[in-house]
């Protein structure tokens, strides 16, 4: 064995610096571009968000009217895009149509030779606009729906709900929603940002590292979670069996989706504004099953393990209330963290370096091949 110091999963390991978001786990703070998070959802739009991330500033007035502007116009599916779209298997995951039609996407962009911010920051917007567009219709495909087209008097928020449901909800699950987006925004070196840094830092393209990052948020360690803990919810049926359920399966040493995180170990700063929007929309609907469900969980994971929920846990039933398929969650979280992972390929191209860590080989020693 190498007496090398390992870094298993790079844990503690600081790789690069970054400007686009500020994560303090012992004060239980997240800022984005020196704006906390909690202001952000509750106060901003996703719009103004994406382009706070994307620029460095909260935009004016002017600023922003151009930006929703450009978004609305980049909102249609092209008939080429739609019919790849038709063509993907509707028993696939929608991850999986995610990083296809990503992959796809780029093969319609053409690459510049050296890429720009701008030209990076124009594909990132195309992105954001044209995701929400791919969700609604896969959404809808499986349910045997038509898609909806785009609404270009519709903000983001409400333009993608009215694709997806034909309508535009109550403010309340609207604003859940937006709260919901920016939340999910961003969260400096995580996996699939990481991921997508890695494939930038090579001198790819942006959709090659967004299709890296999809991948990479899809596992249920990251965030598939949000599904897996619907999935445990409906599960558990009833609040009076969530403490029986978690003590099964803690004492088969099983994991329980979305608690628990890599950077925060006394809570997710994240989890309060969404929990929250839980609430809200819970009582919106006279539906609070799942909300019950919620505390009792967190109580006993808290009391056995002192394992808190991360922003998975609240999530889930939320998009759940609010109507969502459960394999649809992590394309929602994708329509989101588009925003972070192109502020991250955008910084990592203004200053790059290769990213390529070191191993301790723990193989065989060297040998001959056999006669
Ligand atoms: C938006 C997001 O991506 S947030 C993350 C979403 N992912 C999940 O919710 C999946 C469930 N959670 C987990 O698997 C983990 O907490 C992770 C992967 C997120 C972070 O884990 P790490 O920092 O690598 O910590 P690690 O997995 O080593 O856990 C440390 C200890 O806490 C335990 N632990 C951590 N999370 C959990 C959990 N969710 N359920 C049960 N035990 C847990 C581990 O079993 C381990 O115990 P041990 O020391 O006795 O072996
Ligand atoms: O930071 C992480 O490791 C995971 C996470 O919460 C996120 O990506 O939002």
């Amino acid at each position: 064995m190498s007496d090398q110091q390992i870094y298993k999963g790079l844990a503690g390991v600081v790789v690069d610096t970054t400007a686009v978001s500020k994560v303090v786990p012992e004060t239980n703070s997240l800022t984005y571009r020196g704006y906390a998070v909690q202001d952000l959802a509750t106060q901003k739009s996703f719009e103004e968000v994406a382009y706070l991330l994307w620029h460095g500033e909260l935009p004016t007035v002017a600023q922003l009217a151009l930006f929703s502007q450009r978004e609305r116009a980049n909102r249609r599916l092209n008939r080429s895009a739609q019919a790849v779209l038709a063509r993907i298997p509707e028993t696939c995951h929608p991850m999986d149509v995610m990083r296809t039609m990503v992959s796809y996407l780029g093969s319609e962009d053409p690459d510049e030779d050296v890429p720009t911010v701008e030209a990076n920051l124009d594909k990132s917007l195309r992105l954001l606009a044209v995701l929400p567009t791919i969700v609604a219709a896969d959404f809808r495909r499986r349910r045997g729906l038509e898609p909806i087209e785009p609404h270009h008097g519709l903000g983001y928020a409400e333009n993608f709900l009215n694709m997806c449901f034909g309508t535009v909800p109550d403010p309340v699950i609207v604003d859940a929603f937006n709260q919901s987006m920016v939340l999910y925004a961003e969260h400096s070196f995580n996996a699939s940002t990481f991921a997508a840094r890695v494939v930038t830092s090579t001198q790819s393209d942006l959709y090659s590292a967004v299709t890296a990052a999809i991948g990479a948020l899809k596992g249920s360690l990251h965030g598939g979670a949000n599904e897996a803990v619907m999935h445990d919810m409906i599960e558990i049926d009833v609040p009076e069996r969530a403490e029986s359920w978690l003590n099964a399966k803690l004492d088969a040493k099983d994991k329980v989706m979305g608690f628990g995180h890599r950077v925060y170990k006394q809570g997710d700063s994240r989890v309060p504004t969404m929990y929250q929007a839980l609430v809200q929309v819970s009582e919106h609907l006279g539906e609070t099953r799942w909300l019950q469900i919620y505390r009792e969980l967190a109580t006993a994971m808290d009391r056995r393990t002192g394992i808190k929920p991360n922003l998975d846990f609240p999530t889930g039933p939320a998009y759940y209330l609010m109507g969502f398929d459960i394999p649809m969650f992590t394309p929602l979280f994708v329509m989101s963290r588009i925003t972070g992972w192109t502020a991250h390929i955008i910084e990592q191209t203004r200053s790059n370096a290769l990213i390529r860590p070191l191993s301790a080989y723990d193989g065989p020693q060297q040998r001959p091949i056999p006669a």
